[in-house]
């Protein structure tokens, strides 16, 4: 089992917001995250990153996550979260080269080979032309795509990308869903992609996590069921 949630229920002092989610990753795969704003989608992630307590478990590799101290550096986890804000002058380079930080010990240097790394993920996603330009000066779609080469760098199994294609335009969106599956399909990894472009989803294969749903489960991606959950969530949202 590469992911096993178990009865989960997660949120904020007196606001449960994940009541009993249960859930089974058995093997590499695709997973949409969907739900209406503030659903709990980020909360979940917390609680994979132990940063909200929660009841119930969350298995990776059948290992409890309590037990694993610091799943990123194990390259067990990856995340990127929604917002990831730079407010110095930093080459894109340096940035992103920062995504083998689990091959250094502290305070080693990056040399001329993982320089070469960082720049054969960029080429791959044909952004080479921003290597040696200032981070803080690129728009935001170009700064989630750098963040996106960062976190292909660090190359762990389970990936958690909290809505990686917010800011992208039509083409870009379409490349990251193509790039995500070939992770899965190709590279074996697992990954969890909140996102609200369900239309996006239509050539995926993997499936869709409801958090908005009263008893979410994974429901397998085809045309019905990315229509089926479009029109429950334009529905209406539940009561809170
Ligand atoms: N630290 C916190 N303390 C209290 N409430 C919080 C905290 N963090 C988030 N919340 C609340 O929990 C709810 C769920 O937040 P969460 O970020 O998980 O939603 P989401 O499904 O990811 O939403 P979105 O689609 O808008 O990103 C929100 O109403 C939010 O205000």
């Amino acid at each position: 089992m590469i992911v096993e949630v178990d009865k989960l229920v997660a949120g904020y002092e007196q606001r449960v917001l994940i009541r009993n989610l249960s859930f089974c990753i058995p093997a590499p795969g695709f997973i949409a995250i969907i739900g209406h704003n503030g659903a709990g989608k980020t909360t979940l992630f917390k609680a994979f990153q132990q940063q909200v307590p929660y009841q119930g478990a969350i298995r990776v590799l059948q290992q409890d996550l309590h037990s694993i101290p610091n799943p990123a550096a194990q390259g067990i986890l990856s995340y990127l979260p929604q917002k990831n804000i730079v407010s110095f002058p930093i080459k894109v380079h340096d940035l992103v080269v920062m995504g083998l930080f689990r091959k250094k010990r502290f305070f080693e240097n990056y040399g001329a080979q993982d320089y070469e790394q960082a720049a054969t993920i960029m080429k791959q996603l044909h952004l080479a032309h921003l290597l040696d330009q200032d981070f803080t000066t690129l728009s935001g779609g170009e700064q989630q795509m750098v963040w996106l080469a960062q976190l292909m760098l660090q190359d762990a199994g389970i990936c958690l990308l909290d809505e990686p294609t917010q800011q992208l335009d039509v083409y870009y969106k379409k490349q990251v869903f193509s790039l995500l599956q070939d992770w899965v399909l190709q590279q074996g990894k697992t990954v969890l992609c909140i996102t609200h472009d369900l239309h996006n989803l239509l050539p995926m294969q993997g499936y869709i996590l409801n958090l908005s749903k009263p008893s979410p489960v994974l429901e397998r991606i085809t045309p019905e069921t990315v229509q089926q959950n479009q029109d429950f969530l334009e529905a209406g949202r539940p009561r809170l």
